[in-house]
Order: structure tokens, then sequence, then C-alpha cells
């Protein structure tokens, strides 16, 4: 009896997971040839390529790359894992038109529990939610908009930063140190508070967060269990079916984590109501945000309006909101600066450039003006040539694809991951981008006509649902790097041989004590 029944089954499995991708794999081989690379890696598919690459190159990208720079015209690279396929865009022309489609995908689940933690904000929404949400936010990322955060950021870097001098001739973990940085800016840019004398969890909130984001990722990516539930109930129901004592405790701890959130929001939300009318509102994030529901609520009781479902705001999506920028800009600027760091200590001469220009820009760090950030020409350069080198973010958020549909020629089928990367990797096609590829040379990106194509160039992505923190990252970044130049000379840290890039949650080097420090003086 049994065996009558595992035969349909075994035979459903064939058909589904085996029989469909190579059909999948013939109709992209017979229409693009060698245009489009085929990977294979069993169960794990693109995780295990790039664990495979990181084991044997000491990046987990090169095989990638590799890929980019042997084909000027390669279009994609086709994953398969045995039950799904994986897709990542290179062809520029495809990405363009990916980019600006938001219609046929939803995003991909990311780590365990992302979901609870960060499924009503803006990374993970979608449609008329997501557009609600942008419309409202965008306007308080803009770089003019930014400028009243600068003192606040300032205030930050200085406290945190000042603590260096105790590692004396000692090498310091950068990225580690600049962590505690960007979580306190977007902690206090959000609440317009710090909140260190809170615990939740028995940890401070800052702390707890990133231990929540942090055990998702290294769940999702190193969990048998959790795999199986994938392969078996898809994204949408792994997270909910049979679930292990490690997995209730999690939910249980991120609940705990968005009541105290929304405590907070509540405190907030009644000082608001009292006083909004009559004094000057601070602008944080969540005082904006507080202020729409304000009036989304009395419009509600005084009955004057009606709203669509997706218009209404909960205490909930605000506290999603805050998880979200916490996990997308957090470690993503913390790496990227300290990166830039490493970068200034192992090229001396372009420390010195960058040096000089802060210096002609700006007298003392105390009296650092937003408009002195404008200022920096070469700066920029070389923050976008750590970005073509080393980008913490290689590769776009994957997405899902709703349906069977075609990028210009090309085949999604419905299910299958589909991402793309951020910067271009062929010297035939993007001569100016890709001129001695492995030279790190800010002096390219001051050249006017470097990116002969938009997409080629594209670390904060593009589209309607590009990053939306760029500015703020890149105001965070120069502020950092500005105490640093006026306060130290950076130099490498000697005892590193080598060091080895790979994804963690981003694209970051392995060895964490990058550089040491000269301090030349006491401001
Ligand atoms: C060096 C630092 C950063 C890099 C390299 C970076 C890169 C990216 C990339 C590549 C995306 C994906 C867009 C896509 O899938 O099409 C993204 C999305 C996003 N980023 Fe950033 N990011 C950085 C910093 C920040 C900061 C500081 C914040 C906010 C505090 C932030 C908030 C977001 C959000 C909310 C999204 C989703 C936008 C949407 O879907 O509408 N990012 N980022």
């Amino acid at each position: 009896m049994l065996g009558y029944l595992l035969i349909p089954l075994f035979l459903y499995f064939v058909y589904r997971f085996i029989i469909i991708n190579l059909i999948i794999y013939f109709r992209y081989k017979i229409k693009f040839g060698d245009k489009v690379a085929f990977l294979f890696y069993p169960l794990l598919g693109g995780l295990g390529i790039s664990r495979k690459s990181y084991r044997k190159y000491g990046d987990s990208l090169h095989i990638l790359k590799q890929i980019q720079r042997n084909k000027p015209d390669m279009k994609a690279v086709v994953i398969f894992n045995g039950f799904n396929i994986q897709i990542t865009l290179i062809d520029t022309g495809l990405l363009k038109v990916f980019l600006q489609n938001t219609k046929n995908y939803y995003k991909a689940e990311g780590p365990f529990g992302a979901r609870y933690v960060f499924g009503l904000g803006l990374v993970k929404s979608e449609g008329k939610i997501w557009a609600r949400q942008r419309s409202l936010l965008s306007n308080t990322f803009h770089f003019n908009a930014l400028k009243d955060r600068v003192p606040v950021i300032k205030e930050i870097t200085k406290e945190y930063l000042q603590k260096l001098d105790s590692y004396k001739d000692s090498a310091v973990p950068i990225i580690e140190e600049l962590q505690n940085i960007t979580s306190e800016v977007i902690i206090q840019t959000f609440f317009g508070e710090n909140l260190r004398d809170k615990k939740v969890n028995d940890l401070q909130p800052s702390v707890e967060i990133s231990k929540i984001i942090l055990e998702g990722f290294k769940y999702k990516a190193n969990s048998f269990p959790y795999f199986l539930k994938l392969m078996v109930f898809g994204q949408e129901k792994a997270f909910r079916v049979l679930n292990t004592q490690f997995e209730k405790d999690f939910i249980k701890r991120v609940e705990n984590f968005n009541q105290f959130i929304e405590e907070i929001i509540e405190i907030r939300l009644n000082q608001l109501q009292n006083t909004y009318e009559t004094s000057q509102v601070d602008e944080n994030f969540l005082n904006l945000y507080l202020l729409e529901y304000i009036k989304q609520q009395k419009a509600l009781k005084e009955n004057s309006k009606q709203f669509a479902d997706y218009e209404l705001i909960s205490k909930r999506e605000i506290a999603h909101q805050f998880s979200t920028f916490f996990f997308a800009g957090m470690d993503t600027t913390a790496n990227q600066t300290g990166i830039c760091l490493w970068l200034l200590a192992k090229y001396p001469e372009i420390q010195k450039r960058v040096s000089d220009e802060i210096n002609q820009a700006v007298n003392n760090f105390d009296q650092l003006k937003h408009e002195d950030l404008s200022k920096l020409d070469y700066f920029n350069a070389f923050f976008k040539e750590s970005l073509r080198m080393y980008p913490t973010a290689p590769h776009i958020i994957p997405r899902v694809s709703a349906c069977d549909h075609f990028v210009e020629d090309f085949f999604v089928p419905k299910g299958a991951i589909i991402n793309g990367v951020t910067i271009q990797h062929n010297e035939q096609k993007y001569p100016s981008l890709c001129k001695e590829i492995d030279t790190f040379n800010p002096d390219r990106f001051l050249n006017q006509n470097v990116i002969q194509d938009h997409f080629s160039f594209i670390p904060f992505s593009a589209g309607p649902r590009n990053c939306i923190g760029q500015h703020l990252a890149l105001i965070e970044a120069k502020i950092i790097i500005i105490y640093m130049l006026k306060n130290y000379v950076i130099i490498p840290n000697d005892e590193l041989e080598n060091v080895e890039f790979n994804h963690l949650f981003v694209y970051t080097s392995i060895q964490r004590n990058l550089i040491k420090l000269k301090k030349i003086k006491s401001e």
C-alpha cells in the first residue's frame, strides 16, 4: 500500500525538481548558448558556490567575477540546487528592465524569522503598502533633509572614536568599533533619543536586534531541519510548520523585542498627542511616522475619511520600520566605512590626498558643517572606488518570481529566485570603469565619463526600490573618516598577511583587526 503511495510521490518529485529544471536548462542553452553560465551545487545552490569560492580563492565572489571577466556578453548565471533555480542577472539591459518592474516579484524570505523582525517594513513590504511607506519616508532620507542629523552623527562619532586612543599600538577591530556608531546613528535618527538605559531580553536594544538578525542569518545558512522544511514546504510556509525549539524560542524573543519597541512608540504617541499642535516637533523618523498616524486616527474617529487597508499605519509597522533600518543600514555602513579605513592604511599616498582635501575643506572637526561635506570630490571618488572593488552589497536583494514571465528575451519561471549584480567586471565592455580592474585607483571616478552605462555601477541598486539610505550612509562615512584623519595616521596592521572577503550578512573582510593607529593630535 505504502509503495503505491510512494511511487506517484516519487514521480511528482522527479518531475517537479528534475524534469522541469532540465527543460528550463535546455531552453536557455538553445536560445543563449554560452551567454548564460550554468552552475550546479546540490542543495545549497548559490550559497554553496560562494562558500566554495571563498574556500578556494579567499573571496566568495571570485567565481562570479571570473564568469563576468571572461565573457563581455554574458547575460546571466543560472544556478541549480536540484530543487530550484537561482538566476543572477549580469547584462545591464536585463538589470534595467528587472529593477524597474516591481510587479512580477516579491522579496525572498531572507534570514530565518525575517517576517517577524521586519516583515512590515520597507525592505519586505510590497505593492501599495510599500509605495505609501516609501513616499512617507523618502523626504527624510534626502541629502538636504539629513542636514539636521549632522550634529548628532558628529556627537556619536566623537564619543565612540575617542575611545580608540586606548588601543595605543595594538591592532584595531575597526568594523566592530564602527558598528557601535552606525547602530547608535540609526537609533537616534529614528527615535530622536538613545535607548542606552533600556534593556530587552536582558540586553541593550542595539545588541539584541543585532544578535536577532545575525542568528536568523546563521540559522538559515546552517540548519539542516530548516533547510529541509524550505525544500518541502517552500519559503511561505517553512517558518510556520514543525517549529524546532530554537525556532519557537527565537520567535518568542522577537515578539518581546517588538513589544518593547511598541511600548516606546506608545509613550511617544501620548506625548505627541498632547503637544504637537502647540509646539515644534523634532523631525526624527518616529515623530514623522506618528504625526501621520495621529492624523489618520483623528480622521477615522471623526469619520471624515475612509482609508483603504493598505493606507492604514499600525504600531507594529512602525516597530518593524525601525528594525528594517537597523537591518539594512547598520552593518552595510559600518563595513563599507571600515573597508575604506583599511584601504587608506594600505595606500598611504591616497590617504594623504584624502587627508589634504579634508584639511582644506574643514578646519576643525567640532566646527564641521553639513555644507563642508559637499566639498570633498576626491573623497567621493575614493568612496566609489571602495564600492567598486569591495561592495558590501554586491547583489541586489533577492526576489522571487511570482509568475512565468520574460525579462526582455530572458525567461524567468515562477518560483525562481532572481537577483542581479551591482558592479560590472568586464574590461572589454566597460573600459573606463574596469580598466586595470584589480588596481585600486580612485582617480577613475574623477573622470566625468567613467560610467558609460548607468546600470554598470549601482552599489546602492537602482529603480524604485533602490537604497533609501544611501545619503545617510555617505554622510556617516564622511564624518567618521574626517574624524579619523584629523586625529590619526592610519597604518596597516603588519601582522595581517591576507585579507579575505566572504559573505557574512554583507560581503566583507573576514579578518577584523584591519588597521593600526598613530595619534597625530588631540582635538
Ligand atoms: C554602504 C551602505 C549601504 C549600501 C551599500 C546599501 C545598499 C543597498 C542595496 C544594494 C539595496 C538593495 C536594493 C534592491 O534590492 O534593489 C538597499 C536597499 C535598502 N537600503 Fe541600503 N545600503 C546601505 C546603507 C543603508 C542605510 C544607512 C539605510 C537606512 C538607514 C539603508 C536602508 C535601505 C532600505 C530601507 C532598503 C530597501 C528599500 C526599498 O525596498 O524600498 N541602507 N541598500
